[in-house]
């Protein structure tokens, strides 16, 4: 297979890109903050000195930036991807971001000649290490076929669902419904907590019942120790919820349920939480009322 570019190394990028290395792929990477390259290189990548170095070098180049702003920026900016991107490359954006965000980087892509596909993940940082991401990919077909060889590594399924927007929204949809669970699970691990139940007792029946789930079971044990080693950043747990509620209000969908869930995280990023693992939302529902 032919050397892979890959932009953003962040708890995401970093493992995925390690993944393609240790599976054989010549990768050349960058990150804003270069240092964060310094791992990779020790493990044989090559550092690129901006996204449009990379993609000079590179016949495709993965995206895993941290929002739609990060997105456009290694896209559009001066050195982004657009002033190397030509027929014969493909651009794969495989940040979560909106349907708005990948289709404008898909049609400046597209107006230089080349390639666009958008594969938001669905797992999060061990699975990335693993290479058992589930890949949501939409756009060109053709990219699709010829990246599956570096997807069969990042992932243990990939999905083509077609027109450029449908892996954003799909993956969307998936994070609204995690996001609105984590909200109800830490619910009550404090009402079992506060009602004199053991919380580490209520992780064993949930466990064993029909709403036993890898989150509930992999979060659990470390939440009820307090524990928030950021695997998936609560500040993008929130920025998944809002961009979840965009696409409701432009289909007209009521979302009572993501929206309080979006509230709760909202005021875990505003006490200073956005850094830690999104299941710290817990912290902000173990806060008790002064009584009256
Ligand atoms: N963590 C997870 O479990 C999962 C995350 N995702 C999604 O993947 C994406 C990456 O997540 P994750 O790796 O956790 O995030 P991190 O916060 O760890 O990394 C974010 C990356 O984006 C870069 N970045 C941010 N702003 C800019 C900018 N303006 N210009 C250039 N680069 C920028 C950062 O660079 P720098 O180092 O310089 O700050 C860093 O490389 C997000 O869209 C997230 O929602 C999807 C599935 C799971
Ligand atoms: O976007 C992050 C998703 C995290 C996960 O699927 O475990």
């Amino acid at each position: 297979m032919e050397e892979i570019g890959f932009l953003g190394m962040g708890i995401m990028g970093k493992a995925m890109a390690m993944n393609l290395l240790r599976n054989g792929f010549k990768v050349t990477v960058w990150n804003r903050t270069l240092s964060k390259c310094d791992e990779l290189k020790e493990h044989g990548a090559s550092v690129g000195e901006s996204p449009a170095a990379v993609v000079k070098k590179c016949k495709y180049t993965i995206g895993m930036l941290s929002d739609p702003s990060a997105a456009l920026s290694v896209v559009f900016d001066k050195k982004g991807v657009l002033e190397e991107i030509c027929s014969g490359k493909g651009y794969i954006d495989m940040s979560t971001v909106d349907a708005e965000t990948s289709s404008k980087i898909s049609e400046a892509v597209k107006e230089k000649g080349g390639d666009f596909l958008e594969g938001p993940v669905s797992g999060s940082k061990k699975p990335a290490e693993d290479g058992q991401l589930v890949i949501l990919a939409a756009g060109e077909k053709r990219l699709y076929d010829e990246i599956l060889p570096a997807f069969d590594v990042l992932g243990k399924k990939s999905f083509f669902l077609g027109e450029v927007g449908n892996g954003a929204k799909m993956k969307l949809v998936v994070n609204m419904i995690m996001g609105s669970m984590m909200n109800a699970f830490s619910e009550g691990l404090v009402l079992a907590d506060k009602s004199g139940l053991s919380p580490k007792t209520l992780l064993d029946v949930l466990d064993l019942g029909a709403i036993a789930n890898p989150m509930f079971k992999m979060k659990g044990p470390s939440m009820i120790q307090n524990s928030y080693n950021p695997a998936f950043p609560l500040k993008h747990q929130q920025k998944d919820m809002r961009l979840a509620l965009a696409l409701g209000d432009e289909n007209a969908v009521s979302m009572p349920i993501a929206a309080a869930a979006n509230e709760v995280f909202k005021k875990a990023r505003s006490t200073g939480l956005g850094d830690l693992d999104f299941s710290a939302v817990y912290e902000i529902f173990k806060v008790t009322e002064p009584s009256a």
